[in-house]
C-alpha cells in the first residue's frame, strides 16, 4: 500500500494565503463587488436601530410623533429590502469566480498528477489525491464564496457596530468590548488546537479514501479468502479514528462558541443593567438605549458566529496546504531544456552502464553517477552516494534494430525495472539509455513514448471503448487508417474477440465497463503496445495470462511484428524466450550473459538454473525453443 504523504511543517496563515493568490487574482474585482455588497447590507443592519432611536426619541419628545413614526417606518421597510437585494447581489458577485477557481485549480492538480513521476505515485495513497482534488477543493470554494467574504463583513460589522456604540454612549461601549478581550485571547488557542485537528481530519478521511478504493479493487481477493469481515475492521477502525478527530474538532469549535455566544451576552447583560441606571439618570436618552440594544444585537451575532468562519478558515487553510504540497513535487522527469532528435528511428536500444536502486519509498535512489559526473550536471542528477542498494548495479546491453531479447533472471532480480527505465516511468540514478545514440533523458517526452511502446504484465484498460484503449498511444486515431491500425493491431494479439463483444469495439471495457478475463486484458494490452507502432517495444511477460494454443498463435503472428521493431521482452515462459533472437540474463544487477538461448543453456549454469524454474511445460521446452534441448538437460539444470 503506497505510504501516506510525510508530515509538513507548519505554515502561517498568511502564507497559506499567498499562494493562493495567483489562483484568486483574475476575480479579485467580482470578490470585491461581493465583498462591498455584503458590507453595504450589513452597515444597513448595524444602522437600523439608530432609526429606532430616532423615532423612540421624537415620540417621547411632546408633540405629534406619529408622521415621525411613518417616516422611520419607511426608512426601515426600504432599509430592508435594500439589504435583501444587497444579499442577493452577494450571492450573484462571488458564486460564479469561486466556481472557476474551484474547477482551475482542480485541473491543474490533474495535470500536475499526469506529469509527476511513478516514484510520486508509488509515494502517495490514491485516496490522499482523490481527498485533494474533490473534497478540499470543494471546502475551498465554499469559503472563497462564502467564508472568507463573511469573515471580513463580521469583522467589518463589529468595528462599525462598536463604532456606533461609542456613539451612542461610551460607558455601554466599553463594557461591550471588554467582552472581546477574552474572546481573542482564547481564540488564539482554539486557532492551533482546530488547525491541528483540521489537517488530522483531512488527511485521515483521505487515507479512508484510500482504504475504500484498494477494498473495492481487492473486492475478489478479500472475498475469495473470507476476509471481508478483516478488512471492515480495519475499515472501522480508520473511520473510528476519523469520527474521533471530527468530535474533537466538533468539541473545539463548541467551547469556542459557547466563549462568543456567552461572552457578548454577559456583556448584554451587564449593558441592560448600566444602561437602565444611564438611562434612569438622564446620562442617556431612552431612544439611546434602545438603539444599544439594536446594535449590540447586530454585533453580537457576527460574533457569534465566528467560531464557524474561523473554523472553516482554518479548513480552508489547511486544503490550501494539502493542495500545494502535491503541487510542490517536483516534476523529476520532464523535457529536456535543449531537446534532441532521432529523426528517422532505427530502433537501437542501448543500456551503458546504468544504475537503478529505490530509495525505499518507491522513488529512484539518489546517487551521483561516478562514470557520468557530466551527465549528472546537466540533469540535475541528485547527490548523496549510495542511498540505497541499487537494484541495477551496472547494466551494459545493446539491441540491434528489430532484434527481439527477452530478459530473464530469477524473481525479483529487476526485470520489470529494467524495462520502465526505456520510456523514463524512472529515471536511471547512474549511466545512460540510448535510442539510436540519443540519451533519452535528451528526447521530449511526447517523442520518447512515440518510439517506446509498452504491455505491462499488470494490464490496465481504461473505462472506454476497446478502440480508444487499443489506439490510446496510436499516431492516427480515427478515420480508415485507425481502422486498418486497430485491425491489424487486435489480429496479432489474437482479440478478435472484440468483434464478439456487445457493441464490437465500441463496447465500453475498463472499470466500468464489461469485464474481461485476464487474458482478454491481456491481448487488449498487446494489441495497444503493437498499434502504437513503436521503435522500440517493451514488453512485460505478455503472454502469462493466455492458454497454451491462443499463446501459440499469438507468438505466431508476434514474430511477423518483432520482425523489424526491436523488442525488450521479460520472460517468465520458455515459450516466450523462444520469441526471442538472442537472451540476456540478469543477475545480481548486472547482465550476467548475453546469447543465443542454446548458447547460454550450453555456457551459463544460472540460465540453466533460471530456466528451469521458469513456468516450464513439456511443449514449450521440447518445441518452442532449441530441438537439441532436451527435459533431462533442464531437469539436471534444475
Ligand atoms: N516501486 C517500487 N518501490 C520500491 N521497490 C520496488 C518497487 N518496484 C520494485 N521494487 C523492488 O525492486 C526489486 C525488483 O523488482 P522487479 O519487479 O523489477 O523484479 P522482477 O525481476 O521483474 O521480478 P518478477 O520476475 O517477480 O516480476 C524487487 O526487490 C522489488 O521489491
Amino acid at each position: 500500500m503506497p505510504q501516506q504523504a510525510p508530515a509538513r511543517e507548519q505554515i502561517p496563515f498568511n502564507r497559506s494565503l499567498t499562494r493562493l493568490a495567483p489562483e484568486v487574482r483574475p476575480i479579485v474585482p467580482r470578490l470585491v463587488g461581493g465583498l462591498v455588497v455584503g458590507l453595504t447590507a450589513s452597515v444597513l443592519a448595524v444602522l437600523v436601530p439608530q432609526v429606532f432611536r430616532a423615532v423612540i426619541d421624537a415620540l417621547l419628545k411632546p408633540g405629534p410623533g406619529a408622521s415621525a413614526v411613518l417616516w422611520a417606518a419607511v426608512v426601515v421597510l426600504v432599509m430592508g429590502v435594500l439589504e435583501a437585494g444587497l444579499t442577493f447581489l452577494r450571492r450573484i458577485f462571488v458564486i460564479d469566480p469561486a466556481t472557476n477557481v474551484e474547477t482551475s485549480m482542480r485541473l491543474k492538480l490533474y495535470r500536475h498528477l499526469q506529469l509527476l513521476p511513478v516514484s510520486f505515485h508509488d509515494r502517495w495513497g490514491s485516496g490522499q489525491l482523490l481527498s485533494r482534488a474533490m473534497t478540499d477543493l470543494n471546502m475551498l470554494r465554499r469559503w472563497l464564496a462564502f467564508g472568507a467574504i463573511f469573515l471580513v463583513i463580521s469583522v467589518a460589522t463589529v468595528g462599525v457596530g462598536i463604532a456606533m456604540l461609542f456613539t451612542i454612549s461610551w460607558q455601554l461601549a466599553l463594557i461591550f468590548l471588554a467582552a472581546a478581550v477574552p474572546i481573542s485571547i482564547y481564540s488564539f488557542r482554539f486557532r492551533r488546537q482546530f488547525m491541528a485537528a483540521s489537517r488530522r481530519s483531512q488527511d485521515q478521511a483521505g487515507d479512508l479514501a484510500t482504504a475504500v478504493e484498494e477494498s473495492v479493487h481487492g473486492i475478489r481477493v478479500l472475498k475469495a479468502f473470507g476476509r471481508s469481515g478483516e478488512a471492515l475492521e480495519s475499515f472501522a477502525a480508520q473511520a473510528e479514528e476519523l469520527r474521533d478527530t471530527e468530535v474533537t474538532k466538533a468539541r473545539h469549535l463548541a467551547v469556542f462558541s459557547m466563549v462568543v455566544t456567552l461572552l457578548p451576552e454577559l456583556a448584554l447583560g451587564t449593558g441592560l443593567v448600566t444602561g437602565v441606571w444611564l438611562a434612569a439618570t438622564g446620562q442617556i436618552t431612552v431612544g439611546a438605549l434602545a438603539a444599544f440594544f439594536g446594535t449590540a444585537a447586530a454585533v453580537a451575532n457576527p460574533v457569534e458566529m465566528s467560531g464557524a468562519l474561523v473554523g472553516m478558515a482554518l479548513m480552508a487553510k489547511t486544503a490550501i496546504d494539502r493542495h500545494y504540497e502535491v503541487m510542490d513535487q517536483e516534476v523529476a522527469i520532464a523535457d529536456p531544456e535543449k531537446p534532441a532528435r532521432v529523426g528517422a528511428p532505427r530502433g537501437l536500444l542501448m543500456f551503458r552502464g546504468v544504475r537503478f536502486g529505490f530509495d525505499g519509498r518507491g522513488g529512484p535512489a539518489a546517487e551521483r553517477p561516478a562514470d557520468d559526473g557530466a551527465r549528472a550536471a546537466l540533469h540535475g542528477s541528485p547527490a548523496e552516494d549510495g542511498a540505497a542498494s541499487p537494484i541495477l548495479r551496472h547494466i551494459d546491453l545493446e539491441l540491434v534494430p528489430g532484434e527481439t531479447m527477452a530478459l530473464v533472471g530469477v524473481t525479483g532480480s529487476g526485470k520489470s525495472t529494467l524495462l520502465q527505465l526505456v520510456p523514463r516511468l524512472y529515471d536511471v540514478t547512474g549511466g545512460a539509455v540510448e535510442i539510436d545514440g540519443v540519451d533519452i533523458r535528451d528526447l521530449p517526452l511526447a517523442e520518447l513514448r512515440r518510439l517506446v511502446s509498452v504491455a505491462f504484465e499488470d494490464t490496465t484498460l481504461f473505462s472506454s471503448s476497446v478502440r480508444d484503449n487499443v489506439l490510446l498511444g496510436a499516431a492516427v486515431r480515427e478515420g480508415s487508417g485507425a481502422e486498418l491500425l486497430l485491425d491489424e493491431a487486435l489480429d496479432v494479439a489474437q482479440a478478435q474477440f472484440a468483434y464478439s463483444l456487445p457493441d464490437g469495439v465500441d463496447t465500453r471495457i475498463g472499470e466500468e465497463g464489461l469485464s474481461l478475463s485476464g487474458g482478454q486484458r491481456q491481448r487488449i494490452a498487446l494489441a495497444r503496445a503493437i498499434a502504437a507502432k513503436p521503435a522500440v517495444l517493451v514488453l512485460d511477460d505478455p503472454l502469462s495470462a493466455l492458454d497454451v494454443a491462443t499463446e501459440e498463435r499469438v507468438e505466431a503472428r508476434l514474430r511477423e511484428v518483432l520482425a523489424d521493431t526491436t523488442t525488450l521482452i521479460v520472460a517468465h515462459r520458455p515459450s516466450t524466450v523462444a520469441l526471442a533472437d538472442r537472451v540476456a540474463l540478469l543477475r545480481d544487477g548486472v547482465i550476467d550473459d548475453v546469447g543465443t538461448h542454446a548458447e547460454l543453456l550450453a555456457r551459463s549454469e544460472h540460465y540453466r538454473y533460471v530456466i528451469a524454474s521458469l513456468d516450464a511445460e513439456p511443449r514449450d521446452l521440447d518445441s518452442s525453443l532449441d530441438p537439441d534441448d532436451t527435459l533431462e538437460d533442464l531437469e539436471e539444470a534444475r
